[in-house]
């Protein structure tokens, strides 16, 4: 690869068109490779920006995740290589664990509609609100629907996307300059280990694919993890369920159901198919359902190995978004799992496409890795294993926040987001479960409302 034919800057900063970016001619053509939340936002951002945009969705509609699929895999604990995936992981009776002003894009509000206007709604209100943020910035054009990604490898400082039109079975290869991946994170199942599970004899499966309660009436039903998608599903079969146990790293909880106990984490199962925890307590189920998470997953990429999985780690990113050693021209967005993606995966699009059209600069290559290594050091600081360093961005989720805002010539978060963050937090540990029914609507659509210009009511 040649140098900048302007400045002769070194060729790892020059594109296909031979400018580097201070050069650049300022439009970039992006390959974006999903049309969820991540996607929709990264689109919209790189269009404003006057890129060139593709986008890439293997369904017919936008939403990914948001998009509720009745069907199951045929293994339901997504272990089988040659399974057909389903992308979408949520169930008929979900609503959102944030609060909508915080699932909110910067200029366009998740206001309370007609049809759900709850602070925390249902699934289908947010797919609302994905289509109508499609609709208002036309990014539906943008978007190849019924195309799945196949491989994207980088050639000749290029990068060659191969995908499949779905409808007509057939491959088509493009050559882009930058490759925005959007692709999600939670449609891979992540089993929990338990040791003698191949003498269990009953039914088990992930979260993934848990849609309706119907299936464990007068069932002995084990579930296995804490976070949301536990507590919803077991709010959803206690009523049909003839006893719902719940394995649980730290035993704090004490919302109270007839038909619900807790245990601690596994043992063992034992030589009669029996299950026994670490508190001592021994059950017999009938059905196992894992709540433990999803693996990160891009099967289409090739770097090299330049970007690597390791448990809850994609890296090396520079702020979480770009590997150096092929920055800007591949980027991720929406990584941190446990974090408020909307707001986010907004200021990671717009940095990304300021960066290719050359309003941003990035660090040298070294420097780049020195921040991430810096990242590292202040979560070992913190106890927190190098490996789920994608899991959220603590410890420093606040000034990550604000770095990302002043990148893009904002100022920082509004304080009411912060401290709605906050107490979200605050009360999904105080009131798991309950939180959603005893939020205070009125208190906080008035700190919005008087402390800022967004708005939340309709
Ligand atoms: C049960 C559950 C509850 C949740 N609740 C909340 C909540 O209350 N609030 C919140 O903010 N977040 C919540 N989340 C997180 C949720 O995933 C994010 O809100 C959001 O959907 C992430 O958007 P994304 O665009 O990064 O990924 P996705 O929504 O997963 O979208 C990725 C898109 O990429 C497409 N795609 C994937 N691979 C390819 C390919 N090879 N080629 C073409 N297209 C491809 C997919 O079809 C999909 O459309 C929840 C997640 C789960 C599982």
């Amino acid at each position: 690869m040649a140098e900048c034919s302007v400045c002769a800057a070194p060729p790892a900063t020059v594109s296909f068109s031979r400018h580097c970016l201070r050069h650049a001619n300022r439009s970039v053509k992006v390959a974006v490779i999903g049309a969820g939340v991540s996607g929709l936002v990264a689109a919209r951002e790189l269009q404003r920006e006057n890129h060139s945009v593709v986008v890439f969705e293997q369904n017919d509609v936008v939403g990914g995740n948001w998009i509720y699929d009745p069907r199951t895999e045929s293994d339901p604990l997504g272990l089988d290589p040659n399974r057909e995936t389903i992308h979408s992981s949520i169930y008929v009776s979900l609503r959102t664990n944030l609060p909508r002003a915080l699932m909110s894009f910067r200029d366009f509000p998740f206001l309370r509609s007609r049809h759900d206007p709850r602070t925390f709604p249902s699934h289908e209100e947010v797919l609302r609100f994905l289509n109508l943020f499609s609709d208002r910035f036309g990014i539906r054009q943008l978007i190849r629907f019924g195309t799945r990604v196949v491989r994207v490898e980088r050639e000749n400082e290029e990068w060659v996307v191969e995908s499949l039109d779905r409808s007509s079975d057939s491959v088509t290869r493009e050559v882009f300059e930058a490759v925005v991946v959007c692709s999600g994170h939670n449609s891979i199942p992540r089993i929990a280990e338990i040791e003698g599970i191949e003498r269990w004899k009953g039914f088990q499966m992930h979260s993934h694919n848990y849609r309706v309660p119907q299936p464990f009436r007068h069932q002995v039903v084990l579930l296995i993890g804490y976070r949301h998608s536990a507590f919803d599903i077991m709010v959803d079969i206690s009523p049909v369920a003839k006893e719902v146990h719940v394995s649980v790293k730290d035993n704090r909880l004490d919302v109270k159901f007839e038909n619900v106990k807790y245990h601690d984490m596994i043992k063992c199962v034992n030589e009669d198919g029996s299950i026994s925890f670490q508190d001592g307590s021994t059950i017999f189920a009938d059905t196992i359902i894992h709540c433990t998470g999803y693996k990160y997953s891009f099967p289409y990429l090739d770097t090299n190995g330049i970007v690597e999985v390791q448990d809850h780690c994609v890296g090396p990113l520079y702020k979480h978004i770009f590997p150096p050693t092929l920055a800007p021209w591949l980027s991720f967005i929406g990584i941190p799992t446990q974090e408020p993606i909307f707001r986010i995966a907004e200021l990671q699009s717009m940095y990304v496409a300021r960066v290719l059209s050359g309003k941003n600069f990035l660090p040298q290559e070294e420097e780049m890795t020195e921040s991430i290594q810096y990242i590292y050091q202040e979560m070992e600081k913190n106890a927190l294993p190098k490996s789920s360093c994608s899991l959220s961005l603590r410890p420093l989720q606040t000034d990550y926040k604000h770095w990302l805002a002043a990148q893009n010539g904002l100022p920082p978060l509004e304080e009411w987001w912060e401290n709605l963050l906050i107490e979200y937090f605050k009360k999904w540990i105080e009131l798991p479960g309950k939180y959603k029914d005893q939020w205070d609507d009125a208190y906080w659509d008035g700190i919005i409302q008087t402390t800022s210009t967004f708005q939340i009511q309709i």
